[in-house]
C-alpha cells in the first residue's frame, strides 16, 4: 500500500472572517481600565495550544504600567507531560523575561498550588491594608473563570464562583473580587481576592491561520466559521502530527479529504440526515469538540522556538481598536462591490 503523505500547505478562503471583538469586549477593557489604581498584579491567561496566537496586545497597551504573571492555561490539552514539553515551557518562560510564567491544568492539584504560592507571596510583601487584588483577563474561553474557581477551591475550599462553559462569552460582565487566599491577623495578612473579566478577542486578525487556530481552540462562537472548514484545518494539523492519522482511525482510513473523513465520522456516529445523508457539520462539530477536551491528540498549534514571542510581536501590526473597525469597513465594502459585480 502507498504510503500516505499528508498536505505540505493548507491555503485558508480569503472570505475567513477576521474578527470577533463585540461590545462587551469593548466595554469590558474599558471599565479594567477604570479600575487599574485598585489592582495589584495581573493574570493574563493565555492559551497553552496557541502560546502566540493567543496573545492579545490589547491587554498590554491598554493595561500597562501593573505587575504581571503570564499563565498558560489548558496545559493538559497540549502537553504529554515529555521532555519536549518541559523544554518548550523553559523556551516560554524565557520569551517573558523579566516577568513571570507560570503553566496550569485547573485540575492539578499541583499546577493551582503554583499559582496560588505566587499570590500568597505577593500578598505577604504587600502594604495594601485593603488585601491584594489581583485581575484575571484574557482571550475568550481561555480558561480565567475555571482558573478563579479552582484557586478559591484550593485556597479557601468554597465552591464554583465563576460560571464556565464550553463556548465563548460566559463571562459577560467584570465581576467584585472572589477572596482566595484568608486573612491572617498573625502573620499581618490581609485577604487576596480575583477578579474574573470577561474575555475580549483581538479586534482583527490580520493573519488567517491565526484565525483558524483561535477559532480551533474555542476563543470565537462555532457559528463564526463554517465548522466543516474548521474541521479540515483540524485534519491538516492532525495529519502533521507523528501518530495523526492514527487518532481518527476508527472514522476513516488516513487522508487528505475532510468529505472522506466526516462522512466515515457521521456513518460511525449514526449521525445521518434524512435519506442516509452524512450530516457532515454535525460530524465536524462532533471531531472539533474531542480535539477541544483533548481526546483527539495533545498538541501546540504554533511554533515555539527561540526569541519568538519578540518575532511575533515586531510581526504583530498592532492595530487599534479605530484602526482595526475601518480595516473592517473597507473589507466589507469590497466584499460588497465583489459581491455586486459578481451579479452585474
Ligand atoms: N482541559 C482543560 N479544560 C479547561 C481548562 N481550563 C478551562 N477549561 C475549559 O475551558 C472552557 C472555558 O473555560 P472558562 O473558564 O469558562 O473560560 P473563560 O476564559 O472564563 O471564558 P469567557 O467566559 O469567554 O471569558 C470550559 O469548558 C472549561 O472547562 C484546563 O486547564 N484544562
Amino acid at each position: 500500500m502507498a504510503q500516505f503523505v499528508p498536505r505540505s500547505q493548507f491555503l485558508p478562503q480569503l472570505s475567513l472572517p477576521r474578527s470577533y471583538f463585540l461590545g462587551h469586549h469593548a466595554s469590558g477593557l474599558s471599565k479594567m481600565k477604570t479600575m487599574l489604581s485598585s489592582i495589584d498584579l495581573i493574570i493574563e491567561c493565555r492559551d497553552y495550544r496557541v502560546p502566540l496566537t493567543s496573545r492579545n496586545p490589547l491587554f498590554e497597551s491598554s493595561l500597562a504600567g501593573k505587575q504581571r504573571l503570564v499563565v498558560y492555561t489548558k496545559r493538559d490539552l497540549g502537553s504529554k507531560g515529555k521532555l519536549a514539553d518541559r523544554k518548550r515551557e523553559a523556551m516560554i518562560q524565557r520569551w517573558h523575561k523579566p516577568h513571570d510564567t507560570l503553566f496550569c491544568n485547573h485540575k492539578s492539584k499541583r499546577d493551582v498550588k503554583t499559582v496560588l504560592t505566587y499570590a500568597k507571596d505577593l500578598a505577604e510583601h504587600s502594604q495594601n491594608l485593603l488585601g491584594t487584588r489581583i485581575l484575571v483577563v484574557g482571550m475568550p474561553n481561555v480558561g480565567k473563570s475555571s482558573l478563579l474557581n479552582a484557586l478559591r477551591m484550593e485556597g479557601v475550599h468554597k465552591a464554583k464562583a465563576a460560571s464556565t462553559g464550553a463556548q465563548p462569552g460566559i463571562t459577560r460582565k467584570i465581576a467584585s473580587g472572589v477572596k482566595i487566599v484568608e486573612k491572617d491577623a498573625e502573620k499581618g495578612l490581609e485577604g487576596v481576592y480575583l477578579v474574573d473579566t470577561p474575555g475580549v478577542f483581538i479586534p482583527y486578525v490580520p493573519d488567517a491561520y491565526a484565525m483558524l487556530k483561535l477559532a480551533l481552540v474555542g476563543s470565537v462562537k462555532d457559528t463564526i466559521i463554517a465548522p466543516t472548514t474548521l474541521c479540515d484545518y483540524l485534519l491538516y494539523r492532525l495529519n502533521l502530527e507523528r501518530d495523526g492519522p492514527a487518532l481518527y482511525r476508527d472514522y476513516c482510513h488516513p487522508t487528505n479529504d475532510i468529505m472522506e473523513l466526516l462522512e466515515g465520522t457521521s456513518k460511525r456516529l449514526g449521525r445521518l440526515k434524512k435519506g442516509g445523508i452524512p450530516d457532515v457539520e454535525a460530524a465536524a462539530l462532533w471531531l472539533i469538540q474531542k480535539w477541544r477536551q483533548g481526546n483527539l491528540g495533545h498538541f501546540v498549534l504554533d511554533e515555539v522556538e527561540e526569541g519568538g514571542l519578540e518575532k511575533h510581536v515586531n510581526e504583530d501590526c498592532g492595530l487599534s481598536v479605530n484602526q482595526a473597525r475601518k480595516l473592517r469597513k473597507q473589507e466589507r465594502s469590497m466584499k460588497a462591490k465583489a459581491g455586486h459585480v459578481a451579479v452585474v
